[in-house]
């Protein structure tokens, strides 16, 4: 198999200043009305690079949505700090956009006029939206549906329009709160797949939210655990497998090995005890 150039290294961006570089971040949610307090992340420190892509994995409600808000600017860290650029982050921008795990498309816009209202909110003007909207429709494969409501493509073409319209803005990173987990086993590989050519091409910098630990293997250069509630990180996993990948890769014992790894790690932590919430 011919080893693919990493994004990172044909695009000569390689710095030693990280591009998102969270420290001793932590995020605890305080309810109002209680008085009760849910610690969701404690004492995260982690720096990812410019053109990486990182998978966070972990039990459900560790935390893990609650980490790529803070990082989106969706949730304010208690304490900590979260950086992009060597700037700190202080609430959403251009430079990042999320994409939830359901399309949230406006019902009433065609898929061409959904790929574009980001780039209308930014003021661009509308023959530059169309091109570029084009470009990325053609990308994920979606010529010909333009003029298709939401209503009437299926649960992963509206994903993938989702994605297209993230995209299509260009931000410097693309935060994915698993993009695929409602879609069925083909269309999500094929959408694995289409994540994978549209990043080798941007060399966009990707974190993405998943519990399927083989996607998180397919797609990464790297894998974090997080522990259970309140999450920190239990283990960093390099996925180092060769590029371009492809489905085949799962027959690897390598792959195999490395599932397993990232499995037993969720695993054990499933055993600590967690505290609901706590009073102040
Ligand atoms: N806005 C909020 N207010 C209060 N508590 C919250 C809020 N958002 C999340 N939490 C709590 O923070 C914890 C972590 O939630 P989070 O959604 O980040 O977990 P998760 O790992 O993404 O879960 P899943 O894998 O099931 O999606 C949970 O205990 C949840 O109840």
């Amino acid at each position: 198999m011919s080893q693919a150039v990493h994004p990172l290294e044909r695009s000569g961006t390689a710095s030693a200043i990280p591009k998102l570089s969270v420290n001793n971040l932590e995020i605890i949610f305080e309810n109002p009305a209680t008085g009760l307090r849910t610690e969701a992340v404690k004492g995260v420190n982690l720096d990812i690079r410019q053109g990486e892509f990182v998978s966070i994995v972990g039990l459900s409600g560790c935390g893990k949505t609650t980490f790529l808000n803070a990082i989106a600017g969706l949730v304010k860290p208690s304490a900590g700090s979260i950086k992009l650029d060597g700037k700190s982050v202080e609430g959403p921008g251009p430079d990042r956009t999320v994409v939830f795990q359901k399309p949230s498309l406006l019902p009433w816009r065609n898929v061409l006029s959904n790929v574009i209202y980001g780039l209308e909110l930014r003021g661009v003007r509308k023959d530059e939206a169309r091109e570029r909207a084009a470009k990325y429709i053609k990308m994920v494969h979606l010529n010909g549906f333009e003029k298709h409501l939401p209503h009437q493509l299926s649960g992963g073409m509206q994903q993938r329009v989702n994605i297209t319209r993230a995209l299509v803005c260009e931000p410097e990173v693309l935060l994915l709160d698993e993009p695929f987990a409602a879609l069925d086993a083909i269309t999500r590989e094929s959408m694995q797949n289409e994540l994978l050519s549209l990043w080798e091409n941007t060399g966009k910098t990707v974190l993405m939210v998943t519990h399927q630990i083989d996607e998180a293997v397919l797609l990464s250069d790297r894998v974090i655990v997080f522990s259970a509630r309140p999450a920190s990180i239990l283990e960093e996993i390099s996925i180092r497998l060769p590029r371009p990948r492809t489905p085949e890769l799962r027959d690897n014992p390598r792959f195999d090995y490395l599932a397993k790894r990232i499995w037993e790690l969720i695993h054990s932590t499933a055993e600590k005890k967690v505290n609901p919430e706590y009073e102040i």
